[in-house]
């Protein structure tokens, strides 16, 4: 098991927007969480990662509980994010911006100096193999020196992706990476997403697009006002009357 939550709760003054959820990741494998608007995926994600601190329960990555660690220190941990509005350095290149995500691995300072030692050189290169492969894997290679902020909406998510990827997680936080996509990148999504898979790493994937999540996750877990009312396959989430009952009406969003 890679990451563990035991009644893990979030208030914010009076509102519960979390409430006594537990589930476990493994390796290799692809959680959907799904739920309406306001069920508590985002403050999920801000808790894993250490951006907000929970007000109940544990939160445990590979053994080790997070309570108290500091953001930077659970990315370079091991686990990444993406945004469900995208944040990128927009002025910044595509090769740039992904560099920026694999120097949370090195000792360093990327930008700093302009006399450099061999041994810095030697890491700025090594970082900068690493990012290109990045951007190989998540087919944004080509446009490696386009200005991040004037790429079509579709690349700036898998740019997102790969700069996420640059730091070498173990567990890759996805918050509605298909939001905006067409069909045709839908599909390019999917095929990345199941390749992160395949490396063998853990996913957490917030997605709204129920056709994806259905098809592409091993397990899903469902949040109704904070809580969780249910876990399962695909398969099951789908015939779930609990999961139906709190989508209902819900169909023209
Ligand atoms: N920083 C905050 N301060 C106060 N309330 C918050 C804060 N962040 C989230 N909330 C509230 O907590 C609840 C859960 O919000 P959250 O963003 O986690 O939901 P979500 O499932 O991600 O929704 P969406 O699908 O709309 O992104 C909502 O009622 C929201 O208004």
């Amino acid at each position: 098991m890679m990451l563990n939550l035991e009644k893990v709760g979030k208030n914010f003054g009076g509102l519960a927007a979390l409430s006594g959820v537990s589930f476990q990741v493994n390796r290799g494998e692809i959680l959907g969480v799904i739920g309406p608007n306001g069920a508590g995926k985002t403050t999920l994600f801000n808790l894993i990662t250490g951006v907000m601190t929970p007000s109940a329960g544990v939160i445990q990555f590979l053994g080790q509980s997070l309570a108290g660690i500091k953001p930077h220190k659970i990315t370079a941990m091991g686990i990444a994010r993406t945004f469900q509005n995208i944040r990128l350095f927009g002025n910044l290149s595509v090769l740039e911006n992904v560099m920026v995500g694999a120097h949370c691995r090195s000792d360093a300072a990327l930008w700093q100096g302009l006399w450099r030692t061999p041994a810095q050189r030697r890491e700025e290169k090594a970082i900068r193999e690493k990012a290109e492969a990045m951007l190989e894997m998540t087919g944004v290679a080509a446009e490696h020196g386009v200005i991040a902020g004037a790429l079509p909406y579709g690349l700036q998510r898998r740019l997102e992706i790969a700069r996420a990827l640059a730091s070498d997680p173990q567990l890759m936080l996805l918050d509605e990476p298909a939001a905006g996509m067409n069909e045709s990148e839908t599909g390019d999504l999917k095929l990345l997403i199941g390749k992160i898979r395949q490396l063998g790493k853990g996913v957490i994937l917030i997605e709204h697009d129920i056709q994806l999540m259905m098809t592409i996750c091993d397990r899903i877990v469902v949040l109704n006002f904070g809580q969780k009312i249910a876990e399962g396959r695909p398969a099951e989430i789908q015939a779930n009357p609990a999961v139906i009952e709190a989508y209902l009406g819900k169909e023209d969003e």
